[in-house]
């Protein structure tokens, strides 16, 4: 029987899964692709697509049936021990802090695994998250194989100028360095322009990767040259409830303040970001608002976000595609607008109807930047690297 493989894709707002089959060698079925998304808003949804069932489940839920990560994985859980015929051969889960060992994806053993959990502080939003189902999984099916794949690994190998920070080099020993994250949707979009769009993939390209956290990346030849996040996944674009880039003394002064370690990982992590600015988290809510504080949110996300993606021409030297992807990359003209006027001076012209009608090619043809908009789909490598971890690949 060819082997199911089950993908958990845990994000800051959403919780995503994929089913696959394959025939040991590639993938040859998407059976179930699902998501629970507004994780934590006044919005949750459930919805499930199959290979012949568009809109297989599509349920609004109440704020209380899934107001943590932990509600929606009990539910996607449920959903699958109804819905599965039989038990997966593999389980790959996204994995956001792979630290400073992990260039690629691994099998999990109780190694692994408590080298992971040792980097939760990185990430308070997700890594905790992120092993809870390898964690229950591995309870009820210890002899199940099962993959961590990286947010980092993607970002692995950048010259040392893009990885160091500038403090003493023993905190660079010590693992304080710059990762960078969703290197697993970097990867998708990659390969994908390498089928679709080879002469743009082999030219100066970044990604703006704006989810409810935002990152963008500048490639080369398929590859990561630099990233806007950190450490962390707290530096770089302004997010959904984190404040991107931040003078270090801001922290300092908290500190001073008699603000203990949990009150200001809160606020960096929970409060911060457009819903610092305006009180709304969502971008969709934002759009609707006719607050001042809604309008401010959404000039400073599309001006530091405008900013970052001219930092990284640095990198490049230049630039000829511009990729937009994730939650609000791939469904927001008016932020696409926004980040695009603030680059004209690049010579980049958007195509107003094109851009309105989320079409995939969104700048005007006197473009000196093409522009892009590409659905990103971690589970897909995700399920990929899985895959190649089980075969030794
Ligand atoms: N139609 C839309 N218009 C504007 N923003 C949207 C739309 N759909 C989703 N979003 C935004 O995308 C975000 C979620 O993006 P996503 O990449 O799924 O996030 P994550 O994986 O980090 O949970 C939401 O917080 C919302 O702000
Ligand atoms: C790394 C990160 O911020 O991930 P997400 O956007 O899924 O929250
Ligand atoms: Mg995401």
């Amino acid at each position: 029987m060819n082997p199911l493989l089950l993908v958990v894709n845990a994000g800051s707002s959403s919780l995503k899964f994929g089913v696959y089959e394959s025939d040991g060698n590639k993938m040859l079925d998407l059976t179930y692709s699902g998501q629970v998304t507004g994780i934590g808003s006044t919005t949750p949804h459930f919805r499930v697509r199959s290979s012949d069932r568009p809109r297989l489940v599509d349920r609004e839920l109440d704020t209380h049936e899934v107001s943590s990560l932990d509600q929606a994985q009990a539910l996607v859980s449920d959903w699958l021990t109804q819905n599965l015929k039989r038990d997966p051969d593999a389980v790959g889960h996204r994995i956001v802090h792979g630290g400073p060992n992990y260039h690629d994806s691994v099998l999990v053993t109780p190694a692994v695994l408590q080298e992971l959990e040792g980097l939760a502080s990185l990430a308070p939003l997700h890594q905790r998250n992120n092993l809870h189902p390898v964690h229950v999984i591995g309870q009820r099916h210890p002899l199940l194989p099962q993959v961590a794949c990286f947010d980092t690994a993607f970002h692995r190998g950048h010259r040392d100028v893009v990885e160091r920070f500038a403090i003493p080099e023993h905190f660079f020993q010590r693992g304080v360095r710059r990762y960078g994250f969703h290197g697993l949707s970097y990867e998708y979009i990659a390969g994908h322009l390498k089928r679709h769009y080879p002469q743009e993939a082999d030219g100066r390209v970044i990604v703006a990767h704006l989810g409810s956290g935002a990152s963008a990346c500048a490639m080369k030849a398929g590859l990561s040259v630099e990233t806007t996040m950190g450490f962390t996944a707290l530096d770089g674009l302004p997010m959904c409830t984190r404040p991107g880039r931040l003078d270090a003394g801001v922290v300092l002064w908290m500190m001073e303040q008699g603000m203990t370690h949990e009150d200001i990982q809160h606020v960096l992590y929970y409060e911060s970001g457009l819903k610092g600015l305006s009180g709304l988290t969502d971008m969709r809510e934002l759009l609707a608002s006719d607050q001042p504080q809604a309008e401010l949110a959404l000039a400073y996300f599309a001006y530091r976000t405008a900013e970052s993606i001219a930092g990284l021409c640095v990198a490049l030297g230049g630039l000829e595609t511009l990729v937009f992807t994730a939650g609000i990359g791939e469904n927001c003209p008016e932020i696409r607008a926004r980040v695009c006027r603030h680059l004209e001076w690049l010579g980049l012209t958007l195509d107003g109807q094109a851009n309105q009608r989320n079409a995939s090619s969104i700048a005007t043809g006197e473009s000196a930047v093409s522009v892009l908009v590409v659905p990103t789909n971690e589970e897909w490598v995700i399920a990929n690297k899985t895959l190649r971890v089980l075969t030794g690949a």
